[in-house]
This record gives C-alpha cells, structure tokens and sequence, in this order.
C-alpha cells in the first residue's frame, strides 16, 4: 500500500507547519534553479533545432495518426531523398548526407568521450574547485574529415592544443588531428541587392573569434589516391591557380601574383607536379601571350623539355646561356622598372607588359653546383635581383630544389610563397617553412617515401598559420604533349637590355655597378656587391 504519510509531520511534533519558509526560500530557490537550468539548454536547443523538430514532429504523428502514418512518412521522406541524391548529388550531399553524418559522430563519438577525453589531454583547466572543459560547439563532417569546433577555457591559447593535438587524435579514434586557431571559411561574395545588409550580418557571424578553435580529424586520408590534372582555364586567375587537393577536398589555389614561390622536396617526391599543375593553371595565359614562361632546367631537360612549346625562352644544357638568359630577365625587368617609375606601384599583366614566369628546375645545380664560380656568382646576383624586386614588376621566379641547404637558404628568404614536399629531415621543414611549422603540423619529413603518396606536401594558406596538407595534382606526360600542342607560346622577340656581359676568354669580365636607390636599398646593395666581387 502507498504510504502518503509526510516526511515530517508537523502537526503531531506540535511545531507549526513553516508556509513563509516554503513560500519565500524553497519556491523561489527552486524557480531560480529551473531558469538557470532553461537559460543553459537554450543554447543546446537552439543548436539542435532541426534535431528537435523532427523528433517533436515524429512523436506528434504517430500520436495523432499512429505509427503506420510514421512509417509512410518516413518511406516518402526516403525516397525523395534518394531522387535528391540521384539528381542534384551535390547539394543533397550538402544539405542532408553530411549534416547527417555530422549529427551522428557528435552524438555517437565526440559528445560521449568529450569531457574524459579533454581531461586526460590535460586541457580541463581548474578554478575556484571547479573543473572547466573546453566547450564542444559544432560538429562538421566532409567525407574525409570530422571538424570540430570548441571553445577555449579562458588561460589558455591554441598552442596548447598544437602540442595535444597528437593525443587528441587518438582519443577520437583517428591517427591525425590537425588544429586550426582561424576561421575555416570566409565570408561569401555578396552581389545584387541586398548586398549591403548581408555583408552587414557577414561582418558579425564572421568577426574575429579568438578563442575558438578547430580541430580537424582525418577518418580516411583522401590524399591516398592520385590527383588528375584540373582542366585548363582560358584565362587564369592569378590570384587562384588551382593546384592541388587538401585534406578537406577542397582545392587548393595558389596566389602567384606578385610573389615567387620555392618548391623543395628530396627526391622522387614530387616536385614536377608542382611544377607542371602551375604551367597547366597559366596555360591559357601562354597561349595569348598575356603570361610568358621562361624554363631553366638544370636536370639537363629532362624535366621540362617535353613542354618546351610552352616556353617563350628555354635553356638546359650549358650554364652560360642559362645566366645570360638570368641577366636579360634582369634587363626585362630594370626596363620595366623604368617605365613604371613614378607611376604605378604594382604591375598589373597585360599583352603589352605580360607576366614574366621564370620555372627553374633544380636551384641547386645554378647556385651551387656550377664550377665555374664567375658564372656561379653571376647566377646568384641576377636571381637574388629578381627575387628582391621582380615580384612587384610582374616578374616571378618558381624554383624547385631538393636540398634546402645554405647556398640554397640564402636566397630562401626572398621566397614569399615555399611549399614543403617530403623532406629528409625534420628541421628541414623549419628552413622551408618557417619557424615553428613542423610544431604547428606539417611534418613533411614523414610523408612516406611510398610511390603512392607523391606529389604530397605541406602549404601555408593565406588565411591561417597553420600549414596545410595537399596532393598536387599529376600532370601525366601525354597530358603535357596536348598541352604544349594547344597551349604553344607565340613566338615574340624579347626585348633584351642584359645588365652584366658573359666573360669571353681574353678579357676580364666587366663587373656590374649596383646603383642604390628607392628600388634598390643600401643593404641589397652592399650584398649584391659583396656577391659581384
Ligand atoms: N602528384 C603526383 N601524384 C602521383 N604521382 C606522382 C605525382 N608527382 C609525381 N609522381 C610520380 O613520382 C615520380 C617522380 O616525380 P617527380 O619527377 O616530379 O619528382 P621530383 O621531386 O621532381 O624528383 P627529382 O627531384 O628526383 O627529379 C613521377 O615519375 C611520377 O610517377
């Protein structure tokens, strides 16, 4: 039998029963928990919305019509579902597959180990007696990736997480985590009309948010598999050349106005698809004569002959065409240098003034290797003159090396733009990279020597200061042949002004006077002299 008699009878202890203690400590101590209580799930709910309509509107159903009305829903909901999937793929994967799945892994993997799994990577921080765990935001899933986006105790800042990041992965049941402390995505373009509100809302939903942060965990590595050419554009985007696949399967575009680039990986681990997927992204540009390609290939041709069409100027058997050709570059660009004096700041390529590409394959071989150390230092002074002021002049070197060693070092630093393929050494990625971006993810040095993970390396984005892992995509012989056939460079007689002369055996050799001046500093100068001597 229910026994309904009080906990405390206060009638038969004679003690008057206390009604101003209940009405004015305990109703409202509780009415206060229970607002506490809805203010914290708000948030919850107002994130889960979708996950909470359904299920009120399932449970709804099946009250009001019973569960075969449920079913027959859920049966249409099914199939159109799979019209969706069969016509616009695209979108549906967008808007249903991945949200799905995205819903799935928070509930089933990073809601269940969360707190465990952030106490034990020692990012829980205690204060005042109480522990408090980074909070768990948002969970979004690509078909490679789980992303996850979490907020940060206050005391602690991303670099925490780049140490635990390792832990981290293997906590969630994958091998990799990668940490990202800036935004994934930037604000979308926003023509026509309501342009202004929008970007109004923009500049609030994508205001800088510190103290989030992303942590990236691979479930499969996308980048297992091989990368086709992208197709050529008619016209390149300077500013997004693609050309390579990230770990998010999202393209990766490389700004090549007004920057060089310098590409160094050991051998065999790439280095020509960097190469080729750039002439590939300015092929269209060749063909009209707005991007003009010069080619050094200090491999003797074996690397970039088979494109040779491609190129306005080519030299890959004897050094001294290969340094005179470096010093009618410099020639090209002083003479632009004129022009746009006191004009205008940047170059901007046009079929009168194109954009010059110079594509050396193996720097090494031109500042290194070459005996001859008049050549070898003529080499040096015009590249490190193109380096220090053809960006601005629309006049770009891409270099490829396989050893970042000091001669190499020395000239790395006027390299804005480097890419990381597989390297032999860990503090290899540091030189290439820049200091601290092996700590902050990109260990080039064990990317396997694996035949099937050429054409890997490690980039840094413009966005963010964390590296990012990419597949660059495989440009096949037969691919370049039909490129250079359609894609062929006009033939356009350079204007030539060489700023040094080649020695000739029976005089000395004239040396180059560096003038300083606005474009060209003291400092330079001194080492540009220094070099010459
Ligand atoms: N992106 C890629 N995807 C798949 N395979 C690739 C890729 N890039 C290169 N390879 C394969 O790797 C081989 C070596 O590539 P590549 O010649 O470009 O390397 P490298 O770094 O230039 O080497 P080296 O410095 O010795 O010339 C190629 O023959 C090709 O089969």
């Amino acid at each position: 039998m229910k026994n309904n008699a009080p906990l405390v009878n206060f009638r038969r202890l004679s003690i008057p029963t206390p009604w101003w203690l209940v009405m004015w400590v305990v109703i409202p101590y509780l009415l206060w928990k229970a607002l506490r209580a809805l203010v914290k799930l708000l948030p919850i709910l107002g994130r889960n919305w979708r996950s909470l309509a359904l299920v009120i509107g399932a449970a709804w159903l099946w009250h009001r019509h019973g569960w075969i009305w449920l079913v027959m829903v859920l049966v249409v909901a099914a199939g159109l579902g799979g019209l969706w999937w069969w016509r616009w793929r695209r979108s549906c994967e967008q808007f249903i597959v991945l949200p799905l799945l995205a819903w799935w892994r928070r509930l089933s993997v990073y809601a269940v180990h969360w707190r465990e799994a952030m106490t034990v990577c020692r990012l829980a921080e205690r204060f005042d007696g109480k522990l408090t765990v980074p909070r768990l935001l948002r969970v979004r899933c690509t078909f490679a990736t789980d992303e996850v986006l979490l907020r940060m105790p206050r005391g602690q800042n991303p670099e925490l997480y780049h140490k635990a990041a390792a832990n981290l992965a293997y906590s969630f049941d994958s091998r990799v985590c990668r940490v990202y402390s800036g935004r994934r995505t930037n604000p979308p373009a926003r023509p026509g009309r309501w342009a202004p509100l929008l970007r109004a809302v923009d500049r609030v939903r994508f205001r800088d948010r510190p103290r989030l942060v992303w942590l990236v965990f691979l479930r499969r590595d996308p980048l297992r598999r091989t990368v086709p050419a992208f197709p050529v554009p008619d016209e390149p985007d300077l500013t997004a050349l693609p050309l390579a696949v990230r770990e998010d399967l999202e393209t990766f575009r490389l700004r090549l106005l007004a920057t060089h680039l310098l590409i160094v990986g050991a051998t065999r681990a790439g280095k020509g698809s960097v190469q080729w997927s750039l002439i590939r992204a300015l092929a269209g540009g060749l063909r009209s004569g707005l991007v003009r390609l010069w080619g050094i290939d200090g491999k003797g041709g074996v690397e970039l002959s088979i494109g040779r069409e491609l190129f306005s100027r080519y030299e890959y058997t004897d050094a001294a065409p290969m340094v005179t050709m470096l010093d009618e570059l410099v020639g090209i660009m002083r003479a632009r240098q004129d022009r746009m004096q006191g004009n205008i700041r940047v170059h901007t390529p046009t079929l009168d003034e194109p954009l010059y590409v110079l594509v050396v394959d193996e720097l090494l071989a031109l500042v290194a290797l070459l005996l001859d150390v008049e050549l070898r230092n003529r080499a040096r002074v015009a590249l490190a003159l193109l380096l220090t002021q053809g960006a601005g002049l629309g006049v770009l070197v891409v270099a490829s090396t396989q050893d970042p060693r000091k001669e190499v070092v020395e000239l790395r630093d006027f390299f804005p733009t480097r890419i990381a393929m597989r390297l032999n050494e860990p503090n290899q990625v540091d030189l290439v990279l820049g200091d601290g971006a092996r700590n902050r993810g990109a260990i080039a040095d064990q990317i396997p020597a694996d035949p099937s993970m050429r054409g890997v390396g490690y980039v840094v984005l413009d966005d963010r200061p964390e590296p990012a892992r990419v597949r660059f995509a495989y440009v096949t012989d037969d691919e370049i042949r039909a490129m250079a056939s359609t894609y062929a460079a006009p033939p356009v007689p350079e204007p030539v002004r060489p700023v040094s002369v080649a020695p000739t055996p029976d005089k000395p050799p004239k040396r180059t006077v560096y003038r300083p001046g606005p474009l060209l500093p003291d400092s330079l100068t001194d080492f540009l002299d220094g070099e010459a001597a």
